[in-house]
Parts: structure tokens; sequence; C-alpha cells
């Protein structure tokens, strides 16, 4: 389309939205003033809602609070944008936040704060019940008579001018059904005072678009009392806001459960892959910090993951996002060290180098390549099993239970890593640096030297079966048993590393109602689950709480089509074909939800080339941060973790597939049928990304 037609469309919409707009604060300002119950600054601030009122919002005015006496709500409204519940201050002195405080014309103010905060939580009692998340109820302090835009804490506060354009600009939440339901149980919760009402216009319907007319002269519509230009302004932008996604809003009534739970200590929610874990997780959070003063901390072990768990964060609960922390669990515990002045060189290449020499020296003659010749397992015990679990005596390293570890080790093979343990440690330590595992190590003793001192006042983990023992120990050193301090969300189905733990030797207990499954999958089709499902079905599994788990679990599924596409090929070359023939034969903008996942870095080097050879935009998943780009995503099983497109591309994904890991009674050895349960683990993480489209090459050599 020529730009010049779009803009003058443009024009012809503002247009359009400004005759509307005039027409509807006629008819807010005659209503305002018919409003004899208020006074004069509660009638130019209703004069504003009003205007919203015949937008497709509901305004309830003077309302009893439930279980109070005498107490009640000035407003709530209904909208659009979410629930917003209402206190309209008529103060002669202007609201001042001073260190968390509500002050104004020198006096503290906190208790009209409090009242508004209890009403809120009310309010989000009632929607609860049809599923909507406490988020999308935001209390609001309007001000008549003063121009303000200022936050304490959750609560919003606006100016009698500043109300109705901020509203108007929220992000559209819920369809007008959504906001029909929502009032009409509003309306019954909160009951009428008598004579409060405020007359309501109809929602008028839409007019349709007018060809251009010549600029009409500005009536002057402000006459002292009313204003109509921030209005204005946010009436032109209100078209172009997108909707935010369904569950940002709405979850299933045992989602909200969760979410607004009271936990003694720490609690742990799991649940098959695609049951909607880390949609509770962020809005846990989010109520949290709702209800906190404090800082959160968001964690999980993947580096891009936090980047898009804040973007949700921020469009779903924009009032509390900066009071997120979403981290990767290295990337925090070094910057935790720096601040703490605790000196750390992370340096993995040396490290690497460190292992290399370390095998040449001691490992590779030794009684190790009986069991494996390969050095990656042997540093990978070094890494999930001695340093990962904190090791450091070989007494305890004789004994300890390897979990999720295949080949049996006796005690001379266990006598050998530990010599090759020591001798990378010795390496390690003459180059000066640490390693991954140190980082954690360090950064417990430092939270374990100094407790109490953590600025958090909860910290949420997800995809907790990613991390190692001491990454779980140090969290919880972070928060200790506080109630509702910790939270550890996961799935040990989808865990991609080697080693384990059990939450108990992390010294967290999860009793009772503490630990929660969810059983309904929200993303995929059956179609989808089914096949994934397929490559771990004997793969029974031993989860965090020690539970073993057979690897076809049952789950529900919310009624969702899908298919899965089949394409073998019988060389490379047409194999590549048929997936740029598939990625062409897409509308450009559905590309922006498919991503093309790969095994290894490898992989995703000739796809990239591939892919922009063939002039398709690629946005690396390292670089993806959730927010919308034209391009198709292409990055690792690994970094897909936690992640969903509506399309995934699997190229050559039964390559990583070994002939025992195919048909698992095949002979293999203890160390290969574990490699193979990890690559049927990764496989699986990557096919239940798919929402709608499951695409699955291969190769027929
Ligand atoms: N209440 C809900 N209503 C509608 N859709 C939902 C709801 N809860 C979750 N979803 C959808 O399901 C998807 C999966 O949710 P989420 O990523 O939280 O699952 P998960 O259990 O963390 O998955 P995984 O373990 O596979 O990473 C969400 O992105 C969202 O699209």
């Amino acid at each position: 389309m020529a730009v010049g037609g779009s803009a003058s469309r443009r024009a012809q919409e503002a247009r359009r939205q400004e005759r509307l707009l005039r027409e509807q604060w006629q008819a807010a300002r005659q209503q305002a003033r018919r409003w004899e119950a208020a006074d004069e600054g509660e009638r130019r601030v209703a004069a504003q809602l009003l205007v919203l009122t015949a937008r497709g919002w509901r305004l309830l005015v003077d309302r009893r609070w439930p279980g109070t006496r005498a107490a009640n709500v000035d407003m709530l409204l209904v909208g659009p944008g979410g629930v917003f519940v209402l206190d309209v201050k008529n103060w002669r002195s202007a609201p001042e936040i001073s260190q968390g405080r509500l002050r104004a014309g020198g006096e503290a103010r906190d208790e009209h704060a409090a009242k508004l905060l209890a009403v809120t939580k009310a309010a989000e009692s009632a929607v609860a019940s049809l599923g909507m998340s406490p988020v999308a109820v935001q209390p609001l302090m309007v001000f008549a008579g003063h121009r303000v835009d200022a936050a304490l804490g959750r609560i919003r506060l606006l100016g009698e001018h500043e109300v109705g354009p901020a509203l108007l600009s929220e992000r559209l939440r819920l369809p007008a059904a959504s906001v029909r339901a929502i009032a009409d149980l509003l309306e019954r919760v909160f009951p009428e005072y008598e004579g409060s009402a405020v007359p309501q216009p109809q929602p008028q319907p839409q007019p349709q678009p007018l060809p251009p007319s010549p600029a009409q002269p500005q009536e002057d519509l402000s006459d002292g009392l009313f204003d109509l230009d921030g209005l204005r302004e946010a009436a032109l932008d209100e078209t172009l806001r997108a909707p935010i996604e369904q569950w940002m809003t709405f979850l299933g009534p045992d989602q909200v459960a969760l979410v607004r739970r009271n936990w003694a200590g720490p609690a742990r929610i799991s649940g098959p892959a695609g049951t909607g874990k880390t949609v509770v997780g962020l809005h846990r959070a989010a109520h949290l910090a709702q209800r906190t003063t404090g800082r959160l901390l968001y964690v999980t072990f993947a580096n891009n993951l936090p980047r898009v768990q804040a973007t949700f964060l921020k469009t779903m609960s924009p009032a509390v996002a900066d009071r997120v922390d979403f981290r990767s669990l290295h990337s925090w515990a070094q910057e935790f060290l720096q601040d703490r002045g605790v000196p750390v060189r992370l340096h993995g290449d040396k490290a690497e180098t460190a292992f290399s020499l370390a095998w040449k020296h001691v490992g590779r003659d030794s009684r190790l390549t009986e069991i494996d010749p390969a050095p990656g397992y042997w540093k990978e015990e070094i890494d999930h099993v001695i340093k990962g679990r904190g090791i450091t005596s070989f007494e305890e390293y004789a004994t300890v239970i390897r979990r999720r570890r295949r080949a049996s080790l006796r005690r001379v093979h266990r006598q050998a890593v530990w010599a090759l343990y020591e001798a990378y440690e010795a390496l390690r330590a003459e180059r000066g640096v640490h390693d991954f595992n140190d980082v954690l190590s360090l950064a417990l003793a430092e939270a374990r030297r100094r407790t109490g001192q953590h600025r958090y006042a909860a910290v949420i983990v997800d995809e907790v079966q990613d991390l190692t023992l001491v990454g779980v120990r140090l969290l919880h050193a972070l928060v200790g048993d506080a109630p509702n301090g910790l939270l550890l969300v996961g799935d040990g189905q989808q865990a991609v590393y080697p080693g384990g733990f059990r939450l108990s030797e992390a010294g967290i207990d999860i009793r009772g109602d503490r630990g929660q499954v969810l059983r309904t999958n929200y993303r995929n089709s059956k179609e989808i689950l089914d096949t994934a499902l397929a490559v771990v079905a004997e793969d029974s599994f031993e989860d965090i709480d020690g539970l073993r788990t057979p690897g076809r679990r049952e789950v529900d599924l919310t009624y969702h089509d899908g298919q899965v596409i089949r394409v073998a090929r019988p060389t490379p070359a047409e194999h590549d074909q048929a997936l740029l023939e598939a990625l062409h034969g897409l509308p450009p903008a559905a590309r922006a939800d498919s991503a093309v996942l790969c095994p290894s870095m490898r992989a995703i080097g000739r796809y990239q080339r591939l892919l922009e050879r063939a002039g398709i935009s690629v946005c690396l998943l390292e670089h993806y941060d959730g927010r919308p780009v034209d391009a198709v995503k292409l990055g690792s099983y690994h970094r897909a973790k936690g992640l969903e497109f509506k399309r995934v591309y699997l190229p050559e994904y039964d390559a990583t597939l070994t002939d025992s890991s195919r048909a698992p009674d095949t002979e293999a050895s203890e160390t290969g049928r574990e490699r193979d349960e990890l690559s049927r683990s990764r496989l699986f993480v990557a096919m239940t990304r798919a929402r709608d489209v499951l695409w699955l090459g291969s190769v027929d050599r």
C-alpha cells in the first residue's frame, strides 16, 4: 500500500474520532451536571469518566463495600483496559509522596491509601470467581483540582485532567462481553446506595467513516470546569493499540488460586509442558509485587528467557514491572558478588583449557576410559555432580547418589574422577580463573555469611530442574523459609542438562499444599503433544521431589487445532529446499511467529546462512526479547526453553537420535543410554514449543 494512502486514511480516522469524542464529551458534561449527590470536583472527574462510558466502559458510582457497615467505594470502572477501583479526593492541597508515604498539606494521609488497597482486595476476590487475575485490578486515587501523575506502590495517583486520558491509553485487556460480565458481577457484590446512580449514556454505535471534510473551526469546549484536550490525544491512539494476550488477564481456576495463595514457606509448582507454570509464575510475581514494598527476583538458568519474561510482565502489569528483577542465575550471582566486593574472574575458555590439560595428564590413560572414553562425560561429572552439588571431599563423593547419571561407578572409578577433578582445580587456580560453578559457590558462601541482609522480598525460580543443587541452595539462602518467599517452578521431564538433585538435599521442605501440580495444557494441540510424548514415552524420570513419573503423562487438553507435518527427503540439499519452501509459503506476518530450532551451534550457523541467502530475515533467539520482530526466530533447543511459537520447524530433527535412542531396547553403553535420554528430552522440549504447526524434517539416507 502507498504511504500517502495510509496517511490519508489515518487523518480521516483522526477526524472521525474527533467528531465522536466531541459528541460524547457534550453528553458527559450534561450528565455530570445532573449528578446532584456529588460536589463540583467529583462532577469534573465524573465527566472525564462518563466519556469512557460512551466508549464501552461501565462506571459504578458510590457503592457499598461488602462486609462493612458504612464504608463506601467512590467508583468502580470496568472497561477494555481492565478493572479500576477509584477513590476521588477533593483535597485543597496537592498530594505528595515522600519515602513511600502519602502526604498532603504537611499531614500524613496513609490511611486513605490503606483503605483503597483494602477495597481493591475485595474487588480482586470478587473477579477471581470469573478467572480474572488480581493483576488486572488496579487502584486509582483521583485528585479533583490538581494535576498529578504519580505512583504509590501499586496505587496510581492521577489528577482530574489526567485520569480520562490515562485510562483511555491502557492496553486492551477485556472484550465487550467480559466488560459486561465483570461489571454485572461487581454491581451485585458492591451494591448501590439509595439515589447514588449516575445517569449513564448507552454506548453509541460507532459511526461509519465519513468522507474527508474540510477542517472545521475548533469549538472551544472548555468551560472552565471541563477539559477535553487530554482525552482527544488518547482517543486518537486508541485504535492503534493491540490487545494483550488473553492469559495476561484471565487464568484457569487452578491458576488463579495459586497466584493468590498464601504459603507459609517455600512452595513449588510443577506440571507437564505447556500447563501454564510460567504464566502462574509471572502473575504471582506481579501479585506479590503489588503486596510488598521490597524487590522480587525472577530467575532462570537460560540467558535469553529473562528478557522475554520481563517484556511479558511489563505488558501485563506495567505498574509493578520495575520492582521485579528478571535475571539469569549466573549473571545475577556475578553482580551479587561484585556488589559485595568479592573478587571473581569468570573465564569459561581458560577453565576449558584447564580441563583439557587435566584430562591429558590424569584422565585419558585412567580407568575412566573403561566406562566412557569421551572427556565430555567426565567434565559433566565434575560440573554437575561434584561442583554442582558443592562436594568438596572425596569421602562425600565416594558415597553420593549420582542422580540421573546412568553409569555406575565403583570406588576405583570415583577415585579416578576425583584425581581428574583435583588436577582440574589445580590448573584452574594456577590460571587464576573461575568457572560457572565457582561463581555460584562463592555467591552461596557470601549469601550465607550475611543472612538477613538480602534485598529480596521473594524469589521465583523458573525451569528449576535446570539448576544445580548449589544454585538452588543459593536462591533459598536469599529468602530462607519466609512465607511466600521462595517459589520453585519447573518440570523434571524437561531437564536438558545431566545430573540432578532432590529438594530435600537443598534443605528445602515443601509440605502439604505448598507442592502444587498443574495439569491442563494450554499450548499444544493433541497431535503435537502426542508426537512429542511418543519421543519420551519410555523414559520415566525422577523429579526434584524424588518422585518417579512415567514418560507418557496424563494431561488435559484445551480444545485447539494443530498439525504435525513430516517431511522426509533423500538428500540434505532436498531437505533444506523443503524447509525453504515451507517458510517461503508463509505470509510475511506469519514468519514472525515461527521458529527454526536446531540441536547444535553448528546447525544454527548452517541454517542461518541458508535462510539469509534465501532472503528470509532471521532473529537469533539470543537477541529475542519477546517483542514482535518481523523475522523467523532461529536458535538451539536449549535456548527455546520456556518459549513458544505458533510454528516450529525442526530440520533434521532425528539426526541426534542414535539407533538405541529410536528403539530404546537396543544395546548401548550406560553412558550412551544417558546421552540418548538427554537427546530425547531436548527434542521433547523443542517439539512442545509448537502451538499450531510442528514441522519435522528428516533425511532418509
Ligand atoms: N489460563 C490460560 N488461558 C489461556 N492460555 C493460557 C493460560 N495459561 C497458559 N496459557 C497459554 O499456554 C502457554 C503455556 O504456558 P506456560 O509457558 O506458562 O507453560 P509452562 O507450563 O511454563 O510450559 P513449559 O514448561 O513447556 O515451558 C502460554 O504461553 C499461554 O499461551
